[in-house]
């Protein structure tokens, strides 16, 4: 009988055959995790889907099940700094700064210069990724994007630290908006969690400890000089909202046996991506985007570029409204 750990290597084993059997069909190597990520066709193919999940469940075990307890432990306990690590490199745009260079790395001699900031700083920072799979040192202080710190790219160069130039820099979809907004607000927020499950009655949510006492996370953004708070969430929301394939939403219920005078109402639906993924499969329905007035007002402007007729013709309306209200005695 073989051991729970040779059981999980099996899974593994036999899943990787299936993973390259699907690549080599299409002729295409299985791509490096030395090499900038590029979109294959397979990427979403259901048997690779398949085949992944297998591979990073059973490898998960396999590490929880081989590692020392203290040392898992360890990891997770300092997870933080994973975070914190990777929203420094991208405020910086450090994936943007390499992306600028060839397959021999950029030292962080020249990243200091780009970025003014201190090198033994930026050495350390990306040996800590590096070691962890996120860019690649090609030789000591050498650094490149490789498969996973390529995501970070984005196509905003760098900006001063003004209200408006920050702004700009979130105003597209962007996976780099999204690792910034866990490492800013969520990590600050997430420090709370133990005090206020502990002291419940003080405040009203680990948000209202952290940021502000008296306000929920979208009346804060809402506050002078968050503004650019405002535009990273967006961003980072529009950006999860591409990445999700559109079958997931798609295939959900049959929407073209609806007929056309359904409304679809999406409440606290954002700038309206889902909805509008929705409105170009199924136009003959109505649409409803409902959220607080900073994401309509981000979404008027959303829906004037991605599909303005939808808004001419009435078949899409974005509502203002506060209806997601929440009390803590529920
Ligand atoms: C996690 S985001 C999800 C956005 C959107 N569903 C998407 O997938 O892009 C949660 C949304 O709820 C909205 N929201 C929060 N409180 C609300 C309320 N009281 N009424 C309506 N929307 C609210 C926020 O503004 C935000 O856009």
């Amino acid at each position: 009988m073989s051991s729970s750990l040779k059981s999980l290597v099996d899974i593994i084993s036999s899943a990787v055959s299936a993973l390259e059997s699907q690549f080599s069909k299409q002729g295409i190597d299985y791509p490096s995790l030395d090499d900038p990520y590029y979109p294959t066709v397979l990427d979403d193919a259901v048997e690779v889907v398949t085949a992944r999940r297998l591979i990073l469940a059973a490898a998960a075990q396999l590490v929880a099940s081989v590692s020392p307890p203290t040392d898992y432990m360890k990891e997770c306990s300092t997870a933080m700094y994973t975070t914190a690590t990777l929203g420094f490199v991208v405020d910086v745009d450090i994936s943007n700064f390499l992306d600028r260079t060839g397959p021999e790395g950029l030292h962080v001699n020249s990243l200091a210069e780009y970025t003014g900031l201190d090198p033994s700083h930026l050495g350390r920072i990306l040996r800590f990724l590096a070691t962890r799979h996120i860019f690649k040192e090609c030789s000591p202080n050498v650094f490149k994007n490789n498969r996973l710190s390529s995501v970070l790219r984005d196509s905003k160069l760098p900006v001063s630290n003004s209200e408006t130039q920050r702004t700009d820099k979130y105003s597209s979809p962007s996976f780099s908006s999204f690792v910034s907004f866990c490492a800013d607000e969520s990590m600050k927020v997430s420090c709370h969690l133990s005090d206020f499950i502990k002291n419940p009655k003080e405040h009203v949510s680990p948000f209202n400890r952290a940021f502000s006492p008296c306000a929920t996370t979208w009346e804060w953004f809402k506050q002078p000089g968050n503004g650019w708070r405002v535009a990273r969430f967006g961003s980072a929301m529009e950006n999860l909202s591409d990445s999700i394939p559109a079958e997931t939403l798609l295939n959900a219920i049959d929407w073209k046996s609806l007929e056309s005078d359904e409304f679809v109402v999406d409440v606290g639906g954002g700038v309206g991506s889902a909805a509008l993924m929705l409105y170009k499969h199924s136009p003959h329905l109505n649409y409803v985007v409902q959220d607080l007035d900073v994401q309509i007002s981000a979404g008027t402007k959303f829906w004037e570029r991605n599909a303005l007729q939808g808004l001419q013709t009435g078949r899409v309306r974005l509502q203002s409204k506060g209806c997601l209200l929440f009390s803590s005695d529920a």
